[in-house]
């Protein structure tokens, strides 16, 4: 019987099997933010263990709130700054080099096809759009993989996606993952891995890729994956090419973790690129989508363009694009957040920053800061923001606020607008 991606890595890695459906995973990598990895810390030393697995097979960053906003945040960073150094872990990355996570790790090609990868937090399913099983965990998971190098997991099912067609106009990574979302809920693929596959996928880049997988926590999924293909060869080119005779020889290795044709899937769904349309969500949960054309004088106070889902160069492209000779609406504040210091140099260089702030914006250095209401743009009660983050919980971005989620384009025509626009007329 044929195996999917997961059921491959999982083989690959099995190190034990204490009960039954319970598989002790070895880890390729342990990432780690100020956050949720203090608290793993601070239980380590308590217990006399202060010690990693491997240096080497630790990321660590300081990335939610940085520059510290407080003396509560400095001190998280500096738990974390000051274990990174006793521990050895040379890619730690603090204030001037550090940036989203989900978007740094994978830029510095940390991530590899058939990794194993955790984290303590909940997009590390982001990480599967490399081909990898990527999970969020909880601190006592992360405590044993910074200290033992290996993670127990419930084997996931798969939900096969299958995405075909070209995207319309207007319509992007975002659009199909919230449309995706919206039909099979906010528990649609709870415990499950979501693989995505079809041709709509295979065109896409890593970095949409990386929006899609980013979001299969939203609908409960343990992981997203998608298939290694030459795509990520290029992606990953400049970290692997010691590694590889050549692309082709990359690819040839990589794509030993593809899915087999007769793997078996839990639930499969088809979606017609074609017919896809873009949405934003209403309400306070991520299956809450609509058309953005059904939305009637739904105005906002802010628009928000940032995060592990949307702050990468190719979405600051596409804002810039469309937000190019206009400026903000009235009454609206308008923040970009380039998720890492690459991104923003990159974005400098193409004059995308120039047509920001020419249209009224505010950038900020990289960091989640607003995605999680900490920093740099948290909304007051009662005030609306257009974000392009994955989030839209209930005071989510500040207390009684309300976020609409979206893609690039449609929060840059919604940012001229003042109220939730259709990207499609500037494009
Ligand atoms: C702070 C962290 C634990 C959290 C997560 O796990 O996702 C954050 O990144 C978020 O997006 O809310
Ligand atoms: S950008 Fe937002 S969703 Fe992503 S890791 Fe940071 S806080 Fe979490």
């Amino acid at each position: 019987m044929g195996k999917t991606t997961a059921e491959k890595i999982f083989a690959a890695h099995l190190v034990d099997e204490p009960f039954s459906g319970t598989k002790v995973l070895k880890l390729d990598v342990v990432l780690c933010h100020e956050i949720t990895t203090p608290i793993a810390i601070d239980d380590l030393i308590a217990r006399g263990k202060d010690r990693v697995f491997d240096p080497t097979r630790i990321k660590a960053v300081i990335d939610h709130v940085t520059p510290s906003k407080d003396s509560k945040t400095a001190t998280q960073a500096k738990i974390l700054r000051d274990w990174a150094r006793r521990q050895n872990i040379k890619d730690f990355f603090d204030v001037g080099a550090n940036g989203v996570c989900h978007a740094l790790f994978p830029e510095k090609g940390f991530i590899r096809p058939g990794n194993t990868v955790i984290m303590g937090d909940s997009h590390t399913c982001t990480h599967g759009a490399f081909g990898a099983f990527a999970a969020g965990v909880g601190t006592t998971d992360l405590e044993v993989g910074i200290l033992k190098g290996v993670c127990a997991f419930r084997e996931p099912k798969s939900i096969r996606v299958n995405v075909n067609g070209q995207l319309p106009k207007g319509v992007y990574a975002k659009d199909v993952i919230l449309t995706i979302i919206g039909k099979i809920g906010v528990n649609g693929a709870t415990d499950r891995v979501i693989e995505f596959r079809g041709t709509t996928i295979d065109a896409m880049t890593m970095e949409s890729r990386m929006t899609l997988c980013n979001m299969a926590i939203e609908a409960g999924g343990t992981s997203g994956i998608c298939m290694p293909d030459m795509t990520t060869v290029e992606y990953l080119w400049p970290f692997i090419q010691d590694e590889f005779a050549s692309k082709e020889a990359a690819l040839a290795d990589y794509q030993q973790w593809t899915s087999d044709a007769d793997a078996t899937y839990e639930q499969t769904i088809e979606i017609d690129a074609a017919a896809l349309v873009p949405v934003a969500t209403f309400n306070f949960k991520p299956d809450q989508v609509k058309a953005v054309t059904e939305f009637s004088d739904n105005r906002v106070d802010q628009v928000y363009l940032g995060s592990c889902t949307n702050g990468r160069l190719e979405d600051l492209r596409i804002a810039a694009q469309i937000l190019k000779g206009n400026k903000l609406a009235e009454n609206v504040r308008g923040i970009l957040s380039p998720a890492t210091p690459k991104i923003y140099r990159e974005a400098m260089k193409e004059g995308l920053i120039d047509i920001f702030l020419d249209a009224g914006f505010c950038v900020t250095n990289s960091t989640c800061g607003a995605c999680l209401g900490m920093s740099n743009g948290v909304l007051a009660d009662g005030e609306v923001c257009a974000s392009t983050t994955n989030r839209n919980f209930n005071g989510r971005m500040g207390k009684g606020g309300m976020v609409h989620l979206m893609s690039p384009a449609t929060a840059a025509a919604t940012a001229i607008e003042g109220k939730i626009a259709d990207p499609r007329k500037y494009l």
